[in-house]
């Protein structure tokens, strides 16, 4: 005997009425003119990036550490790249992951999210009040004090300390004008298979302009032709945030 599906609607995890800030269903559609429609799509499209930005949810400990970072002046990744580190996370299975790049915990708190019940994330940064503020934030996100280990310092003097093959996954957030570095070591870190992930490469629209640039927008241009000339590295430029540059070790 065939069930009939029971409607969407009914389902205990779809609520009813508008979700995800869909716009109400029309039955409707008036005919535009063509230079309205061009107006209408490119319209749709910055309502599109949004809508992709703020698609999952953040929760009352990333709307803490968000505000520590407003606070101070300091940025932190968007909700969409947020979402995308936690989803990288867990599609390498992340059991270690290393961060550059701390901060109040933001970015933290979604790579944790999405790493392994007993993964482990080494986060490195130079400012220990940005740390202490991280480590209440995974606190108050429920990961136990096991979960992260924090290093003061300085990405190029603590990572040589760190093991070769014993990564999962980099994410690098730190000075943008050492960026070629960063790629040389989380190479280095990265078991085969392993991903490194860059924030901000887009650089506010800067990395595309063909006025004079600052030296960190060199850098990540440089950072882009290397990842995509290497033969051994699968890199992609995801359009979230402010650019998402990952790569994957072969
Ligand atoms: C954009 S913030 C990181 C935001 C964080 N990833 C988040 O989303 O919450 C950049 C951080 O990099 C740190 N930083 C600057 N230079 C660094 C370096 N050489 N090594 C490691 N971290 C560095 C800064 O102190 C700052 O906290």
């Amino acid at each position: 005997m065939i069930h009939p599906l029971p409607p969407l609607r009914s389902h205990p995890l779809i609520t009813p009425g508008p979700i995800c800030g869909f716009p109400a269903p029309t039955d409707t559609v008036t005919a535009r003119q063509p230079r309205g429609q061009e107006r209408a799509i490119t319209g749709n499209r910055q309502t599109s990036w949004a809508f992709a930005d703020a698609f999952v949810a953040e929760d009352e400990a990333l709307r803490w550490a968000r505000d520590r970072a407003r606070e101070t002046g300091l940025p932190s990744v968007s909700p969409g790249t947020g979402a995308a580190l936690r989803m990288l996370a867990a599609t390498v299975d992340a059991k270690a992951v290393a961060e550059i790049g701390t901060g109040t915990g933001v970015s933290g708190i979604h790579l944790l999210h999405g790493m392994r019940p007993d993964g482990v994330l080494t986060t490195v940064d130079p400012e220990p009040d940005r740390q202490q503020f991280a480590r209440q934030a995974f606190r108050a996100a429920g990961f136990a004090g096991n979960r992260a280990r924090f290093i003061p310092g300085r990405a190029l003097d603590v990572l040589p300390r760190l093991a070769d093959g014993g990564y999962d996954l980099v994410f690098c957030d730190g000075d943008r004008t050492e960026s070629l570095e960063y790629l040389a070591e989380s190479l280095r870190l990265l078991r085969p298979g392993g991903l490194v992930c860059f924030e901000g490469v887009f650089a506010d629209g800067r990395t595309v302009d063909s006025g004079p640039q600052p030296v960190e927008v060199l850098r990540l241009r440089d950072l882009l032709r290397t990842v995509r000339e290497s033969a051994e590295l699968v890199p992609s430029l995801v359009p979230v945030g402010d650019g998402l540059l990952c790569v994957v070790k072969r």
